[in-house]
């Protein structure tokens, strides 16, 4: 689903407009006729304030399609100057028809007391500044009306920023918003959920694939993640699955390499070697299928060699989770990323979290060796010490530190969180699964197991890190209706259902 905000709106108008060919007052019928069609056939009484902007004009649309519907309708209208034309055209019409439009405030508390569904188009995407004055004492009314009518917003609740979330002084709490071709990135923003209600985003006549060169922005949805999907072969066989290589967990950190590696086979990964410390027995215990290539972090040249062979041999490595900062992690992490090909010749991917990322931070001529072939997987602080923006600044504008970064250095970028960003630079998805119960020690280490696993299986690296991210999180979804926690170790044993359900539903 495409990801938009209010310039993205007026791009996507402009080129329906002129290069399409389709004029404006065509896509405002569009948005009413899809509009109307998520309201309940057995609701009457309907009460539709309208703005002056086209977020009005698709109010006055609306009321006329529920009023030819034969359900009664009033139109409260908060000004009839300055319309804009598709605006002045619909208010023309409803006039004409014999809608009942009411025009003083002083007349508002009893419209709102005989209906009994409020539908308000003040503010869309042309909101441009704090609301004050009658449009606040307007809000005010209906926000008080609504503990006991239903509240539609049309494309935005009016109030909110499309792009940032923001409350510009007072919003709209709706019960459904139904908006309009793209998710509004201001959706995104956590603290405005209850303003929101349930988010629908309809059609106005433009099939996706018309407009999808004009933004590459997206919203994960389940048919985005199965279209994703690589079909296995009958006749493939382990190899054809991905040789992953995992740096993860020392002394006192070996669970972060065990669920690494255990997240890494549950996801498919044809062959699964885990570098760990030589003393470590219980990854055979934990993950029986994956192989362990032992480390003596007392004297680590003892090894280096050999790890030669073993990367030579890898198609993806994971590194991070458990490691620590220490000298020997340091010179194994920079082993690991010095050699760019495989014995088959094909470029080595690397997936970099934890402490990997930390080191990074702290050695910044290593950007070099790892340029379009990474997927890094920072969190917030993370991802504050490799930009130097603070956890605020980036919070504020994720999209465009986010995309900066990933241009700047050529690599993908997983920023976790709610609605976790994926980003190449150009390219940007925000994950809709997850959820706070799911916000405990090793679930970042799964996920990195996820992630290599795919890339392992030859899924492209912005997909790996999708598909990743989106699983990851519908599993803790689908979980929290039956538990109030979840670990790593419940997301890791379903894995491979959730996987199914996601590809073949
Ligand atoms: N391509 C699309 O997605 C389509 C968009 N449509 C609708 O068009 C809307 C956008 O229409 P507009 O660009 O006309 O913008 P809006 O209707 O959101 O608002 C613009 C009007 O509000 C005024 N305004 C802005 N901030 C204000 C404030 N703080 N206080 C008082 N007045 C303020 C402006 O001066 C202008 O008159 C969308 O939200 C959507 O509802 C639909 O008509 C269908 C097509
Ligand atoms: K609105």
């Amino acid at each position: 689903m495409l990801l938009g905000g209010n310039k993205t709106t007026r791009k996507i108008d402009n080129f329906a407009i002129n290069n399409l060919k389709i004029p404006s007052i065509v896509l405002m019928e569009n948005a009413a006729i899809s509009f109307v069609k998520h309201i309940d056939e057995n609701e009457d009484n309907f009460l539709i304030i309208c703005g002056k902007g086209n977020n009005g004009g698709d109010g006055y649309a609306i009321a006329r399609q529920l009023f030819s519907k034969g359900k009664n309708v009033k139109i409260f209208c908060i000004s009839n100057e300055n319309m804009s034309n598709d605006c002045m055209i619909n208010y023309e019409i409803c006039k004409n028809m014999g809608i009942e439009i009411f025009y003083k405030i002083e007349e508002l508390d009893k419209l709102f007391f005989e209906c009994n569904v409020v539908i308000e188009g003040i503010f869309g995407t042309g909101l441009n500044s704090e609301i004050k004055g009658i449009y606040q004492e307007i809000i005010q009314k209906i926000n008080t009306a609504s503990n006991n009518k239903k509240v539609y917003s049309i494309d935005i609740p009016s109030g909110i920023n499309g792009d940032t979330g923001e409350i510009m002084g007072i919003s709209v709490k709706a019960d459904i918003t139904i908006s309009f071709v793209t998710y509004k990135k201001g959706f995104l923003n956590s603290k405005i959920k209850d303003f929101l209600g349930k988010i629908i985003i309809e059609n106005i006549g433009l099939n996706e694939t018309s407009i999808n060169h004009l933004l590459k922005e997206y919203y994960l949805t389940p048919d985005m993640i199965k279209s994703f999907r690589i079909k296995r072969n009958e006749d493939s066989h382990k190899g054809d699955f991905g040789k992953v290589l995992i740096f993860a967990g020392s002394s006192g950190f070996y669970g972060a390499g065990n669920i690494v590696a255990k997240s890494c086979v549950r996801t498919g990964a044809g062959l699964t070697t885990v570098i760990t410390d030589k003393n470590n027995f219980s990854l055979n215990v934990f993950v029986p299928e994956a192989m362990s290539f032992p480390i003596n972090f007392d004297n680590i040249n003892e090894n280096l060699e050999k790890l030669e062979n073993e990367i030579l041999n890898s198609d993806v490595i994971a590194i991070g989770p458990g490691i620590g900062k220490s000298e020997q992690a340091f010179l194994i992490f920079e082993k690991l990323i010095s050699i760019k090909k495989n014995n088959k010749g094909n470029t080595i991917k690397l997936i970099l979290d934890a402490d990997a990322l930390n080191l990074l931070s702290e050695n910044r001529k290593l950007f070099e060796k790892i340029r379009n072939r990474s997927i890094l997987t920072p969190h917030l602080v993370e991802f504050s010490r490799l930009t130097g923006f603070s956890t605020d600044e980036i919070n504020k504008n994720r999209f465009e530190i986010t995309k900066n970064f990933a241009k700047k250095y050529e690599i993908i970028l997983l920023l976790k969180g709610k609605n976790t960003i994926i980003t190449n630079g150009e390219e940007l998805f925000a994950n809709s699964t997850g959820n706070s119960h799911m916000a405990n020690g090793g679930m970042g280490d799964c996920l990195t197991g996820i992630i290599c696993s795919l890339v392992g299986q030859k899924y492209d690296l912005m997909k790996s890190a999708g598909i990743g991210a989106y699983l990851h999180g519908k599993i803790a979804d689908e979980l929290v209706k039956k538990q109030y926690i979840v670990n790593a170790s419940h997301i890791i044993e379903n894995i491979s259902e959730c996987i199914l359900n996601i590809f073949q539903n």
